[in-house]
């Protein structure tokens, strides 16, 4: 059985997306659950994840000059998925509680980023789509450096640089998701994410 998130871990996620809208975070996730993951990406045949896209619904498609990581979904009757989705579910139930968000579910996908990958700024939901309402960022990448580069950049409305996070194993932001401009700045050494999303309900909101 996973250890849950503690209810102070959670008093003070919730506490800081009040306060600021994000937080960065270290080793709040189980090492044996962040292990099992790195463990299933360096089993992973890279080649056959899919090249990331950009844009939703039929909008979407490949640009390798804005994004180009690799990305596989995260599945709930994966064994060691579900360890993290698990754990993402106890977020959602834990906010939920205290903020009143409505988050109904949550997608994610690792993502690697090779040597000279990036993401260029963009935000994860459009103003208004009540889509994708919070972001998560989850790194596994246990020995990396300062000139690995690969920081995930974090903008506010005005564009002026918030917070800049080396992708270290453990480490987690979270943030909303139509308020922070973000970029993953050029890697220079194998760099391996999981992004995920909560969102609210389309029917529950009347779309
Ligand atoms: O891997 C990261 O640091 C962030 C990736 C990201 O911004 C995204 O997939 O939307
Ligand atoms: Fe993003």
């Amino acid at each position: 059985m996973i250890s849950p998130l503690s209810e102070a871990l959670l008093d003070v996620i919730a506490d800081a997306l009040v306060d600021k809208g994000y937080v960065i975070l270290s080793d709040i996730i189980p090492q044996e659950i962040s292990l099992t993951l790195l463990g299933k990406m360096r089993a992973a045949q890279i080649w056959e994840f899919e090249q990331a896209a950009i844009g939703r619904g039929i909008e979407q498609q490949i640009n390798t000059d804005i994004r180009a990581d690799k990305i596989s979904w995260l599945e709930n009757d994966d064994a060691i998925d579900s360890g993290y989705l698990n754990l993402m579910e106890q977020l959602r139930e834990g906010l939920n509680l205290r903020l009143f968000m409505g988050l109904f579910d949550y997608e994610s996908h690792y993502a690697v980023y090779e040597t000279g990958a990036f993401y260029r700024k963009h935000v994860d939901a459009l103003k208004g789509s009540q889509n994708r309402i919070l972001s998560t960022v989850f790194f596994l990448n246990p020995h990396w450096q300062p000139d690995h580069g690969g920081e995930l950049v974090i903008y506010d409305e005005d564009d002026s640089q918030l917070d800049t996070v080396p992708p270290r194993m453990g480490t987690m932001a979270i943030f909303l998701s139509e308020r922070f401009p973000h970029e993953v700045r050029e890697t220079f050494a194998t760099r391996i994410s999981i992004a995920g999303w909560f969102r609210v309900s389309h029917a529950i909101h009347g779309f």
